[in-house]
C-alpha cells in the first residue's frame, strides 16, 4: 500500500510484467471508398471484439479468424476523446509519476493514425498540464522534443537543420538522439507552433524531404522531471524522471508493398531485412526507439487503426495480426527515481548502520530461502554499482560543483516549475540547500562540447582519464546499461553473426538479463566539460540562451493550423478542467488522484553531476510513503556495498582532492559546499572503513554464515577477499609511502584473486565470453580493479556454494541447474566454432590449429579448437590466448576502451523466454 496524492493505493507484491494495452480503432468509410462503392466488412460487436462480416471462403476460414479480441475496440463512431480516455490516458499520464510511457498508432496508410495520434497527444498534454496546475506543491520540469525517422535517417523536427542525427544509448533514458533539440515551453500549443515554424522553414530550405516527411515515423517526446516527495516521503532532493513518447508510425503496408516503390525501397529493405524475415533489434532506428516500449521499462499503449473497406481487407488483417501479437508483449515499467548526493549519503549512512548491526548479529543475516538468495543477488548488484558510483562521484565531486548555475525566474503560476534546455546541452544542478528550504531551485548548465560527438568521442573513465571512442556506435554501446553482452551484440551484428548462432547473446536477451542489474552509469559525453567559459561559448555556439518558463495554463489552448498536426482542428474541444478518467478492466486505471503506481522504483543517478549514482530496483511496496517507515523498509532492501568496495576509494588513496580544480586555497562559496559535501561523504566512507577494519571480525562473521553443510572449501578463498582490507585502507591513508610497496602487494593480491576466479569460472561453467572479457579488462594495472575482482569472486563463491548445497544456482532470479549452464557453455562453444569459420581466413585458422596442436588429419578442427579454449585454468598463457581468440571471434570492443563499470553481474547469458523472443520478433517484423 502506498500513498499518492494523499490516497493509498494497492501495490502488487513485487515488480511484475504488464502487458501492452492494445486497442483497435475502426474508421468510417471515407469519400473515396464510398464513391467507388466499397463496402464495410468489419464490425465491432462489443467493446472488445471486432468481427469480419463478409463470409469467409472455406480456404480463408482455415487461414483467418473471423473474430478478434483486444483490450478495447472502438467503433467508427467513437470520438478521439473516447479513444484517448479508454485507450491511452492511463499510459500517457504515467509520466507524471515517473514512469516512462509510449503511445503509438499502427495501421495502413490513411487508416487514421495521424487523426488519432494528434488527438491523443493533445488530450494527453492538456491533462498533463492540468495535473501540474493542480499539484503546485510539486516541482515539474517539462521538455519537449520531436523527431522523424525516414529511410533510417533521424531528423530533429524542432530544428531547421535537416542534417540527420545519430542515436545514442543513454543508460538512464534508453535510446536518445544526439544533439536533439529539447524545448521547455509554457504550454503545448507553443510546441505545436514551434513545430510548424520549423517545418515551414525546412520546407523553404529543402523541398525534397517534405514528401518523405509525410511518410515518415514521427515521434513527439515529453520528458518530465518532478519532485519525488510524494513517492519517497520527505526526501527533498530526489526527483522522478520519465518520458512519454507519442509515436505516429508510417503506414504499415510499406513492409510488404514498398519493395517496388522506388524511393521506399531502401526503407523497406531496412524494415524487412533479417535472416528470418524479421528484424533483430537495433537493425533499424525505429526498432531501437521502440525497443523499450516492447518489453522494456515503459508502459505502452498501441492503437491499431483500420479502414473498414473491403478493398483493404488484406492490410486490415495484417494490422489485426500485429495487434494480436502486440497483446502478448509484456513491459516492466518502474518509477525512475533520480537520487541526489545528499540522499545517497543518507542511504549510505543507513546502510552502514545496518551492516554494523548485521556484523554484530551475523545469524540474522544468514540466507535461508530462495527469496533470500534472489535478494542477495540483487543486493550484490546494488553494492557493486554503489561502489562504482562512489569512486566516480568522489572523483568528480568538486569539479561538478564548480559548474556555474543560473537562475531562471519561476513564474508566479508555476512557482515550482523548473526550466532547462536540452538534455544534451544543459544539465540541471539541484541546489539541495535551496531545496531543503523549499525554495526555488537554480538551474545549472553544463556546457556541451560538440567535439565530443565528432569521430573522436570522449568520455572520462572512473579515474578521470579520457577514453577515446572512435566510433559513435561504439560509444553508444559503452553507455548501454546492458551488460557486457550488449557490446558483443552490436559488433556481432556488424560482423554478421547469425542471431540463431548466438541466440543467447541477442539484444533482447542482453536487455532481459540486464534488467535486474540496471547497471546505469551516467558517464555522459558532456560530463567532462565544466566551467563558465565553456558554457557561455556553448551557448553562443548552440544559440541556446533563451529559456521559456512554463506558466500556468491560463493561456488559451489555441488550435494552431500546424501542418504537421492538421487534424487537431477536428478534435473535440480540449477540456479546461481536468476530468477524472474512468478506466475499466483490464486496466483498472488511474484516476487523477490515483496516478499509476508502479510496482518498483528504479533509482538512477541524478543527471546533476553532483548527484550520487545509485541503481536500485526494488519493489515499491517495500517502501512506504511515511518517511520513517520508508527508511526502515529501504534499509531492508538496500543492503550496501561489498566489503571490498567499501575499502577502496581512490579519493583516499590518491589524495586527488588536492589536485582538483577549485580545491586549493581559494575558498569560494561553491568550495565550501564542495567541502561540506565531500566531508560528509568522506565521513561516511571513513566510518564505513573503520567499522570494517577488523578483518577477523568479518572473517568470523563470514565463517559463521558459511559454516553450513554443503559449503566447503571457502575459507582459503575467503581469506583473500579479506586480505586487501588493510592494504587498501592503509594506502588510502598514506598515499605516498605505501605506493611502491602497495603496488607489489596489490599485484600479488591481484594474481591470487585472478587464479581463484579462473578456477571458479570453470567450476561454475561460466560463459567463455564473460571470462574472456573479464580477463582482458581486469589486468591488475589499476588497484581499483580489486572492486570488480572481489565482487566477481564473491559472486562466484556464492554461486558455487549455492549450487553445491542445493544443486541449483539462481541467476537473476531464475533457476539454472548445473546441467543448463553446461548446456549454455556447449552452445557457446558451438557459436565460437561457427565464428571461427566465419571470421577467420583459412590461413589464419590453419595457423591457429597449428599453434593449438590440432593437426590437419583431425576432424572438426574448428570445433576442437573451440573446445580447447579456456580448458586449462592453470596456464596463464593458455588463458590469455583463449581470451584473445574469443574476443576476436565475438568482436569485443577493445578492452582498454571499455568501461569497467558496465561489467554486469551475470556470468552466463540468460535466455529470455522463447515466447517473449518470438513475440518480439514477430512484432518487429510488422514495423
Ligand atoms: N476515425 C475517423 N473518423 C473520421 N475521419 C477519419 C478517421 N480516421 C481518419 N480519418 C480521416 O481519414 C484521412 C486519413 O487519416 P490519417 O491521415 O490520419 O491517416 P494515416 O493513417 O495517418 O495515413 P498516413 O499513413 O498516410 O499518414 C484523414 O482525412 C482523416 O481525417
Amino acid at each position: 500500500m502506498v500513498a499518492v496524492d494523499g490516497q493509498e493505493i494497492m501495490q502488487g507484491s513485487s515488480p511484475r510484467e504488464e502487458k501492452i494495452f492494445v486497442s483497435v480503432r475502426l474508421r468510417p468509410l471515407n469519400q473515396k471508398e464510398i464513391s467507388r462503392n466499397d463496402v464495410s466488412d468489419w464490425e465491432c460487436i462489443d467493446d472488445n471484439t471486432i468481427i469480419y462480416r463478409n463470409n469467409l471462403s472455406v480456404s480463408e476460414r482455415s487461414m483467418y479468424p473471423a473474430a478478434y479480441t483486444f483490450d478495447r475496440v472502438f467503433r467508427c463512431d467513437c470520438s478521439t476523446r473516447q479513444v484517448y480516455e479508454e485507450g491511452a490516458k492511463k499510459v500517457a499520464l504515467s509520466v507524471v509519476s515517473g514512469i516512462n510511457a509510449s503511445v503509438f498508432a499502427y495501421g495502413q496508410t490513411s487508416s487514421g493514425k495521424t487523426f488519432t495520434m494528434s488527438g491523443i497527444t493533445e488530450y494527453s498534454m492538456a491533462d498533463i498540464y492540468s495535473y501540474i496546475e493542480k499539484h503546485k506543491e510539486r516541482e515539474f520540469l517539462l521538455k519537449f522534443s520531436a523527431i522523424e525517422i525516414y529511410n533510417e535517417s533521424v531528423r530533429d523536427l524542432l530544428s531547421t537543420d535537416s542534417t540527420p542525427l545519430r542515436f545514442l544509448d543513454d543508460p538512464e533514458r534508453g535510446t536518445i538522439v544526439e544533439k536533439l533539440t529539447e524545448e521547455t515551453l509554457k504550454d503545448w500549443s507553443h510546441f505545436r507552433e514551434l513545430l510548424s515554424v520549423c517545418e515551414a522553414q525546412r520546407q523553404l530550405g529543402e523541398t525534397c524531404l517534405n514528401e518523405a516527411s509525410s511518410r515518415s515515423h514521427q515521434i513527439l517526446r515529453l520528458t518530465i522531471e518532478s519532485s519525488a516527495r510524494e513517492f519517497l516521503g520527505n526526501d527533498n532532493s530526489s526527483t522522478l524522471a520519465a518520458t512519454v513518447n507519442f509515436v505516429d508510425l508510417a503506414g504499415s503496408e510499406r513492409a510488404s508493398q514498398s519493395l517496388s516503390a522506388g524511393a521506399r525501397l531502401k526503407e523497406g529493405c531496412h524494415i524487412i531485412a533479417g535472416r528470418n524475415g524479421h528484424i533483430p533489434f537495433r537493425d533499424s532506428k525505429l526498432t531501437r526507439i521502440l525497443q523499450s516500449s516492447l518489453g522494456g521499462n515503459a508502459r505502452t499503449s498501441i492503437i491499431c487503426t483500420m479502414s473498414p473497406a473491403r478493398s483493404h481487407v488484406e492490410q486490415t488483417r495484417n494490422t489485426l495480426l500485429f495487434a494480436s501479437c502486440a497483446k502478448e508483449v509484456a513491459t516492466n515499467a518502474q518509477v525512475n527515481v533520480v537520487m541526489s548526493d545528499k540522499a545517497l549519503v543518507k542511504h549510505l549512512q543507513r546502510e552502514l548502520a545496518r551492516l554494523e548491526s548485521e556484523l554484530r548479529h551475523p545469524g540474522l543475516a544468514s540466507v535461508s530461502s530462495d527469496s533470500a538468495l534472489k535478494k542477495e543477488i540483487a543486493e550484490l548488484s546494488v553494492q557493486r554499482d554503489l561502489a562504482q558510483s562512489e569512486v566516480q562521484d568522489l572523483h568528480r565531486l568538486v569539479v561538478d560543483h564548480k559548474t556555474s548555475t543560473i537562475s531562471v525566474d519561476a513564474c508566479s503560476d508555476y512557482p515550482k516549475l523548473r526550466v532547462r534546455g536540452s538534455w544534451e546541452l544543459k544539465v540541471p544542478i539541484l541546489d539541495t540547500q535551496n531545496q531543503a528550504d523549499n525554495e526555488y531551485v537554480d538551474v545549472g548548465i553544463i556546457p556541451f562540447d560538440s567535439c565530443q560527438y565528432s569521430d573522436q568521442h570522449s568520455r572520462s573513465d572512473s579515474d578521470g582519464h579520457m577514453i577515446h571512442i572512435p566510433d559513435f556506435e561504439e560509444n553508444s554501446l559503452l553507455f548501454n546499461p546492458s551488460s557486457q553482452f550488449s557490446i558483443q551484440l552490436s559488433h556481432s551484428r556488424r560482423n554478421s553473426i547469425c542471431p540463431e548462432d548466438i541466440g543467447e547473446y541477442t539484444d533482447e536477451n542482453s536487455e532481459d538479463f540486464c534488467r535486474e542489474v540496471r547497471c546505469i552509469e551516467t558517464e555522459k559525453p558532456n560530463s567532462n566539460c565544466h566551467g563558465n567559459d565553456a558554457m557561455s561559448s556553448v551557448e553562443e555556439k548552440e544559440g541556446i540562451s533563451d529559456y521559456i518558463v512554463v506558466k500556468e495554463g491560463d493561456e488559451e489552448k489555441e488550435k494552431s493550423g500546424s501542418p504537421t498536426l492538421e487534424e487537431t482542428r477536428q478534435l473535440d474541444s480540449v477540456p479546461q478542467d481536468y476530468v477524472e478518467p474512468s478506466f475499466e478492466k483490464p486496466y483498472s486505471l488511474i484516476q487523477e488522484k490515483e496516478l499509476p503506481i508502479p510496482r518498483s522504483f528504479k533509482l538512477i543517478r541524478s543527471k546533476s553531476c553532483e548527484s550520487g549514482l545509485v541503481n536500485i530496483s526494488f519493489p515499491i511496496e517495500e517502501m512506504e510513503m511515511n518517511h520513517s517507515t520508508a527508511l526502515l523498509r529501504y534499509d531492508k532492501e538496500y543492503s550496501g556495498r561489498p566489503q571490498g568496495c567499501r575499502r577502496k576509494f581512490p579519493l583516499l588513496k590518491y589524495g586527488y582532492r588536492e589536485n582538483l580544480p577549485g580545491s586549493g586555497s581559494h575558498n569560494s562559496p561553491e568550495d565550501s559546499m564542495d567541502n561540506e559535501l565531500q566531508a560528509e561523504i568522506i565521513q561516511t566512507v571513513e566510518k564505513c572503513d573503520s567499522s570494517m577494519t577488523s578483518a577477523s571480525e568479518i572473517e568470523e562473521s563470514i565463517a559463521q554464515q558459511e559454516d553450513q553443510p554443503g559449503q566447503h572449501g571457502v575459507h582459503d578463498i575467503k581469506s583473500n577477499v579479506i586480505a586487501p582490507t588493510k592494504h587498501v585502507k592503509d594506502v588510502g591513508l598514506d598515499p605516498i609511502e605505501d605506493d611502491a610497496e602497495g603496488s607489489l602487494e596489490w599485484l600479488s593480491h591481484f594474481k591470487n584473486l585472478q587464479k581463484q576466479i579462473v578456477k571458479l569460472w570453470k567450476e561454475c561453467n561460466v560463459s567463455l565470453v564473460h571470462r574472456s572479457y573479464f580477463f582482458l579488462l581486469f589486468k591488475g594495472c589499476d588497484p581499483t580493479d580489486s572492486i570488480y575482482m572481489e565482487v566477481e569472486l564473491r559472486r562466484l563463491l556464492f554461486l558455487r556454494n549455492k549450487s553445491a548445497s542445493c544443486n541449483q544456482a539462481l541467476e537473476d532470479g531464475q533457476a539454472s541447474t548445473a546441467a543448463s549452464s553446461i548446456q549454455d557453455l556447449c552452445r557457446e562453444r558451438q557459436m565460437l566454432t561457427k565464428q571461427l569459420q566465419k571470421k577467420l581466413s583459412r590461413k589464419d585458422r590453419e595457423m591457429l590449429f597449428q599453434a593449438w596442436g590440432i593437426s590437419s588429419n583431425m576432424k572438426h578442427r574448428s570445433s576442437q579448437l573451440a573446445h580447447r579454449l579456456w580448458s586449462n585454468t592453470e596456464d596463464m598463457d593458455h588463458m590469455a590466448e583463449s581470451a584473445k581468440i574469443v574476443a576476436k571471434l565475438v568482436g569485443f570492443v577493445q578492452p582498454e576502451e571499455a568501461s569497467k563499470e558496465m561489467f554486469g553481474l551475470n556470468f552466463t547469458p540468460r535466455r529470455s523466454s522463447t515466447k517473449l523472443r518470438k513475440w518480439k520478433s514477430t512484432m518487429m517484423s510488422f514495423l
